[in-house]
C-alpha cells in the first residue's frame, strides 16, 4: 500500500501524519521532497530560491521524485509506505507547465508507479488566508492565496485524471475527525 497525503502548505498534512505515525507503527514514513540522502540536497536546492530558472527548478523536484521512488516505494513494496506529498504535488505546483506535460514527465520521474491511495485535504480560501496568517511563510508560501487556490484545484484535476483511488476531505473539519475519515479510508 503506498499511501500519500496531500494538501497545499497549512492544508493540515503535519498535523494528520503525526497521528498516522502514532497508529502505524509498522509503516515506513517519508516524504517528498527530502525522503533520501540526495533528496535532502535536491530539497534543499528546490527550496531556497536559488534557482534562476523556474524550468530547472522543477527538474529538482523531479530528481528527488525519481530517486525516492527508486530508493523508498520500490523497496518497500510489500509494506505499507505512508508519504507527505507525492508526484501530485509536483504536478500541482509546476503550475507554469501545462498539466498533460507535467504528467507525462512525473510518470517518467515515477516508472508509472502510482499511489494506491490518496488523501487530499482541502482548504477553502478562507481558511487557506486565516492559517498562512498565523505563520511566518516561506516563498512558495508568499506567492498567495489566489496562487494556492489554483495549485489545490490542479491537485484535483491530477487525482481525477489519473484515476487515482482518493479521498477529499474538508481540511476545517476537526482534527479528530479528520483523523477518522483517513482511517475509514484506509481500511475500506
Ligand atoms: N483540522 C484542523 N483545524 C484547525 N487547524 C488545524 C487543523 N489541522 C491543522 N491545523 C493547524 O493548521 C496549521 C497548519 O497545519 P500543518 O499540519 O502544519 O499543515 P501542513 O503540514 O499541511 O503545512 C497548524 O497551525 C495546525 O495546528
Ligand atoms: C513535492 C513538491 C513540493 N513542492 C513545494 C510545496 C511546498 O511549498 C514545498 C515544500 O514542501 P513541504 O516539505 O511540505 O514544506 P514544509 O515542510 O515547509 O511545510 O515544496 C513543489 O513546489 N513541487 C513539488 O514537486
Amino acid at each position: 500500500m503506498y499511501v500519500v497525503v496531500e494538501g497545499i502548505d497549512t492544508a493540515g498534512k503535519s498535523t494528520q501524519l503525526e497521528l498516522l505515525q502514532k497508529k502505524h507503527q509498522n509503516a515506513i514514513f517519508t516524504k517528498e521532497p527530502g525522503g533520501t540522502n540526495i533528496g535532502i540536497k535536491l530539497r534543499q536546492m528546490a527550496l531556497n530560491g536559488e534557482a534562476k530558472s523556474k524550468i530547472a527548478e522543477m527538474f529538482l523536484f523531479l530528481a528527488d521524485r525519481a530517486e525516492h521512488i527508486e530508493e523508498v516505494i520500490v523497496t518497500n513494496k510489500e509494506k505499507t509506505v505512508i508519504s507527505d506529498r507525492s508526484m501530485i504535488s509536483g504536478i500541482a505546483y509546476a503550475s507554469l507547465f501545462p498539466l498533460e506535460k507535467m504528467i507525462e514527465l512525473n510518470l517518467l520521474a515515477t516508472n508509472n508507479i502510482l499511489p494506491t491511495h490518496v488523501i487530499l485535504l482541502e482548504l477553502s480560501p478562507q481558511e487557506l488566508k486565516y492559517r498562512l496568517s498565523q505563520k511566518e511563510n516561506d516563498a512558495i508560501e508568499l506567492r498567495g492565496i489566489d496562487y494556492l487556490i489554483n495549485i489545490q484545484n490542479r491537485m484535483k484535476q491530477t487525482i481525477t485524471k489519473l484515476g487515482i483511488n482518493h479521498i477529499f476531505i474538508d481540511a476545517s473539519l476537526k482534527i479528530e475527525e479528520i483523523e477518522k475519515q483517513i482511517e475509514d479510508f484506509l481500511n475500506e
